[in-house]
């Protein structure tokens, strides 16, 4: 096994342009989901200085916003730069935290980097636009209104365990760009990762104020965050209960929120299942399943679902179990509460007469692999999500039923559906209740300039770069009553 670089180490976090330890005195040690040892330390920041820091945020914020853009520009290119050249020790942080490969840790990194250059690109591709009165009835030609979009303040950026750089930077470029400043709160597991994204921010040189890294545990200071009167605006990701007591939390705050999924695979009888079954496996196991967009049910056409279940046994028979440091494709869970609700939702399954077909076997947080077929709705793994590497099989008679059951769920994410008829595809997404279908292709967020949303318990709100940025700031309208 390779030398821990994080050791021990006791991180600070940032703010008003200074690490610093906290005055609470307290850190919170951060497990890895494989290793034994703890990786690191953060700060367990107070709430008096999360006043300190939002503070800060609202004065360097108005400075900033007076910046042109290719001066913001300049400082995000910068920043993408940065993490370039840090992707080694920041990809090493990410694997040994949250236990991805260490080739998925670097793209992560790098899909970052083209993402912070993408937003730059986007947000000077932005203009506003004017509007003279007579376009409506008895309005005067000499009212001239500009319409301009301005940076709403200071974002509150919450991000989940899963992506701890990716799905950070999602939120924190767009609202920079924008012209805002950031309250970013890392998961409390993925805060060293977060935490050296936040150092190569900080390398760019960027001015004091802007970055703010506060660390802490959701359940001692989230709240207290989002409640804050000082935020102007939420993005956050993460699960559906989270999000929801986040959104009775907020107060008059516009909020995006990207939840929890339990996206479906359906696979017509005409659908090539060869390529289904590639998707589908791809879709269910990378990183054990530990994606919002993880295919989480497979509704197949009872006429071909024997075929089916055929390949995706032997598909999932051969996934690489193991240490995230072998590159292995199903890894050990993040912690051993999410691996228990996983083995839960398996011997629920099992107890009530599905057929566990390979899986169901369990070392620490690892999950083996597991499918299970002839599951019914009755049963929790139809509708629960397991954020595990573990995939239902639940067969149906007809489009009519997959398209029942696929609606009935809580969430709303993406669904796949796989047939060789483009047009029945088109008739069928048209009547599926998530915010993306993919057809023949996993779900999936990316390309990450694609809107991307989730409707119903999985979320509200865009995120997506243009819409993102958009999410971020405010229309403004100056009107020019002319002589
Ligand atoms: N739709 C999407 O785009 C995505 C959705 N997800 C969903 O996220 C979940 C997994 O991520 P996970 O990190 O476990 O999610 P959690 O909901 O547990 O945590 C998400 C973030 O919320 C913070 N938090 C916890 N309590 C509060 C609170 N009261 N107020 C404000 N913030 C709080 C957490 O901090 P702390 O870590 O300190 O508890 C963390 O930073 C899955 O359900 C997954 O589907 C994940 C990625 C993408
Ligand atoms: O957090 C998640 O799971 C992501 O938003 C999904 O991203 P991906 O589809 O690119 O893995």
């Amino acid at each position: 096994m390779t030398p821990s670089i994080v050791a021990t180490r006791e991180y600070k976090f940032f703010m008003d342009g200074e690490w610093r330890e906290s005055r609470s005195g307290e850190t919170i040690d951060i497990h890895s989901p494989y290793l034994p040892e703890v990786i690191g330390k953060v700060q367990a920041v107070s709430r008096v200085e999360v006043d300190e820091a939002i503070e800060a945020a609202h004065l360097a914020q108005i400075k900033w916003a007076d910046k042109s853009l290719q001066e913001r520009s300049a400082y995000l290119y910068k920043w993408a730069d940065e993490l370039v050249h840090m992707q080694d020790e920041i990809a090493e942080t990410i694997m040994k935290e949250v236990g991805k490969t260490l080739a998925d840790a670097k793209k992560e990194v790098v899909r970052t980097a083209d993402f912070i250059r993408y937003t730059v690109g986007e947000a000077q591709h932005i203009n506003g636009e004017s509007m003279r009165g007579d376009n409506f009835p008895g309005g005067s030609k000499s009212k001239l209104a500009i319409v301009e979009r301005v940076p709403l303040g200071v974002v509150l950026a919450i991000s989940p365990f899963n992506y701890p750089v990716n799905l950070s930077a999602a939120k924190i470029a767009p609202a920079l760009i924008a012209g805002n400043a950031v309250i970013f709160k890392p998961a409390t597991q993925g805060a060293l990762s977060g935490t050296k994204m936040i150092q190569a921010l900080h390398k760019a040189g960027l001015p004091n104020g802007i970055i703010n890294l506060i660390t802490g545990r959701g359940s001692d200071i989230g709240d207290y965050l989002v409640e804050h009167p000082g935020i102007n605006m939420i993005s956050f990701t993460g699960g559906t209960k989270t999000g929801k007591n986040l959104a009775k939390k907020s107060a008059m705050v516009p909020l995006v929120m990207e939840l929890g999924g339990k996206d479906p695979a359906i696979v017509r009888e005409d659908a090539d299942l060869y390529e289904a079954a590639n998707h589908i496996i791809s879709g269910a196991f990378s990183y054990s399943g530990q994606r919002c967009t993880a295919i989480k049910r497979v509704l197949v056409h009872e006429n071909v679902a024997d075929e089916l279940v055929k390949q995706l046994r032997v598909e999932v028979e051969n996934l690489t179990v193991g240490s995230p440091e072998d590159g292995n494709t199903v890894v050990p869970l993040i912690d051993t509460k999410s691996a228990d609700f996983v083995e839960g939702l398996i011997k629920d399954a099992a107890r009530q007469g599905a057929e566990v077909l390979t899986g169901n076997k369990r070392e620490g947080n690892l999950i083996y692999p597991t499918l299970i077929d002839y599951v019914n709705t009755e049963m929790r793994i139809a509708w629960e999500e397991p954020f595990g590497p573990v995939l239902p099989i639940i067969r149906c008679t007809s489009d009519e039923e997959a398209v029942n059951i696929a609606n009935k769920s809580e969430y709303g994410l993406q669904t796949s559906i796989f047939t060789r008829d483009i047009n029945k595809a088109f008739a069928l997404a048209s009547k599926i209740e998530t915010g993306s279908v993919q057809i023949n292709g996993r779900s999936e967020r990316g390309p990450d300039h694609f809107p991307f949303l989730g409707v119903k318990g999985s979320g509200m709100g865009v995120q997506g770069i243009r819409k993102s940025i958009d999410s971020m700031t405010r229309e403004k309208v100056i009107v020019l009553n002319l002589s």
